[in-house]
């Protein structure tokens, strides 16, 4: 008999999530029926998302969300192979038993030279969210000027990579000066860190003089809010995520957005990149040629330890992650 490590939500985070918010438990797993296999956890990933959703779709006691990629350690069905790899959505968990059906396999060509932890980050739905996000929901064009804000993240980082790729000028920010000057490294045309500028109106204006055509909002908030203003005529806003907002005990009350957008005739879209699953396939094909053609670099943020997934859930949250936050078990 299998035993798994799990993390629980022990008590709904108030403001930024506390180590003694989360609880880890043993579970007994029962022997395999017909058509079930046996995962074992290899890279866990630390998501934002985990924060608002777990406020709306969790109870105290639940095992935290989220996804990883596992081996197949022993199987009933016939459709994968001991050995194989998946991405799951097994929560956070050491091991875990599955029917099947909600299994991503990672290609058996998977390229040796790939960590398959990027399934999890620039070949998976971080990387994903910015592909779909820029092509459908901004519709770069090329020429054009794009912004992107935790530019130096799972998401962000991917943004500002394919807008250069796809012919824009770049900007982006992020909330150190080394995270800057990995924007930089890797190809923005501008970065700046809104923590340190004396004005960020000043910082977006100086960027791009005259503007900018799409906005990939990651963060929302007063950064949203000043920005805003600095959209060109007929410029498209992504509303990708606002993390600047999912820790809030009393929920900011920023400035009103209706006089830009409407003199601007600005269009403004939020977005779930589930809504591109039957896209997947189609966009990790186009990222993974990107990536080994040396044109998306890619970074992670690895914490070593499945005992350490809150404390790198509470730092990705804090900004502490170059890349893409996993935890390696
Ligand atoms: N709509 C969708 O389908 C999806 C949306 N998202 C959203 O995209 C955004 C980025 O996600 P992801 O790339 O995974 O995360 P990141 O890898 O970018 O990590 C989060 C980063 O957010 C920044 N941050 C944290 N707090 C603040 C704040 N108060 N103000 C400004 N920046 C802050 C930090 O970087 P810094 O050093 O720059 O402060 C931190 O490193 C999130 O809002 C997430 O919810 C992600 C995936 C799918
Ligand atoms: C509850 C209010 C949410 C407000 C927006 C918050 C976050 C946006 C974001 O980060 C969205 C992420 C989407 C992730 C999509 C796919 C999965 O890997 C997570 C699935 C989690 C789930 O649906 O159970």
């Amino acid at each position: 008999m299998v035993t798994a490590k799990v993390w629980v939500l022990k008590k709904h985070f108030e403001g930024f999530p506390k180590t003694s918010d989360f609880e880890m438990k043993q579970v007994a797993l029962a022997n395999l029926k017909d058509g079930e296999l046996l995962l074992e956890s290899v890279f866990l990933s630390v998501d934002p998302y985990m924060r608002p959703y777990s406020k709306r779709d969790m109870k105290e006691g639940d095992v935290m969300i989220g996804t990883q990629v596992a081996r197949v350690v022993e199987s009933k069905n016939p459709a994968f192979a001991v050995g194989a790899f998946v991405v799951a959505d097994g929560g956070w968990r050491t091991h875990f038993i599955s029917d099947g059906k909600d299994l991503n396999p990672l290609p058996p060509s998977w390229p040796e030279s790939l960590p398959r932890s990027l399934a999890l980050g620039t070949l998976g739905m971080p990387g994903l969210t910015a592909y779909f996000g820029l092509f459908d929901v901004c519709k770069m064009k090329p020429g054009e000027t794009v912004l992107v804000n935790a530019a130096a993240g799972a998401v962000g980082s991917v943004v500002g990579q394919l807008a250069k790729i796809g012919g824009c000028k770049v900007v982006g920010c992020a909330g150190s000066d080394s995270k800057v000057a990995y924007l930089k490294k890797i190809g923005f045309d501008e970065a700046f860190n809104y923590r340190t500028v004396t004005s960020l109106d000043e910082a977006l204006r100086k960027a791009s003089p005259h503007g900018y055509d799409c906005f990939f909002d990651n963060v929302g908030g007063e950064f949203a809010s000043i920005a805003i203003n600095h959209m060109k005529k007929y410029g498209r806003i992504a509303v990708c995520g606002a993390i600047s907002q999912y820790n809030d005990t009393v929920p900011q009350k920023g400035p009103y957005i209706q006089i830009p957008m409407i003199f601007k005739e600005l269009s403004m879209k939020g977005f779930i990149v589930t809504s591109w699953n039957n896209g997947r396939e189609e966009g990790v094909k186009a990222l993974l040629k990107w990536v080994l053609e040396g044109k998306l670099k890619y970074h992670e943020q690895v914490t070593e330890g499945f005992e350490n997934m809150p404390a790198a859930f509470i730092g990705m949250l804090k900004g502490e992650n170059l890349g893409k936050a996993i935890v390696k078990v």
